[in-house]
């Protein structure tokens, strides 16, 4: 389990490109270049509890990169959920990548003193899927 993480866009198209290769965990930083920090134009939907972006790379491929809500979910069940994602592997459903858990301390002030919190980050990485969602492509509401 001592696999190293992907932590460059060279690291993560060989990875695409190889279809049996295993989701892996990706640092915080690969995912904030590759959507241009989360940037609104690189915005392509929301759900109940996460924001996706696409996420671009020089040789034209694409990935989602779901960022989970901080409110979302405790740590158990965003380890469950990865585990699930991780032995889901069908041709049917969306290739899942890779993700990523960061935690960093921050200083902030809070009622006039200087307190230190965690502010963490929790986000999916899927492969891109360019036909919209299933029910628009089903009933024809697909440019
Ligand atoms: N792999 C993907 N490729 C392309 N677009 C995606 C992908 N995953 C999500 N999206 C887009 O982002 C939107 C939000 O996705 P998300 O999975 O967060 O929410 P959801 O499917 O509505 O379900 P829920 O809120 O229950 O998790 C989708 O409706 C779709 O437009």
């Amino acid at each position: 389990m001592d696999r190293k993480s992907i932590t460059t866009r060279d690291e993560l198209k060989s990875m695409l490109c190889d279809e049996n290769a295993e989701p892996n965990s990706m640092s915080l930083s690969l995912l904030e270049e590759i959507t241009d920090s989360f940037s609104w134009e690189q915005e392509i939907g929301r759900g109940g509890f996460a924001v996706v972006y696409k996420g671009t790379l020089d040789n034209g491929a694409i990935v989602a990169v779901k960022r989970l809500s901080d409110t979302h979910m405790y740590e158990k069940q965003f380890h469950r959920e990865i585990e699930c994602l991780i032995k889901v592997k069908h041709k049917n459903v969306v290739r899942f990548v890779g993700y990523c858990a960061d935690s960093q301390g921050k200083v902030g002030s809070y009622n006039g003193k200087f307190v230190m919190a965690d502010v963490q980050q929790r986000l999916l990485c899927f492969e891109y899927l360019p036909h919209g969602t299933l029910d628009k492509y089903i009933t024809g509401r697909i440019m």
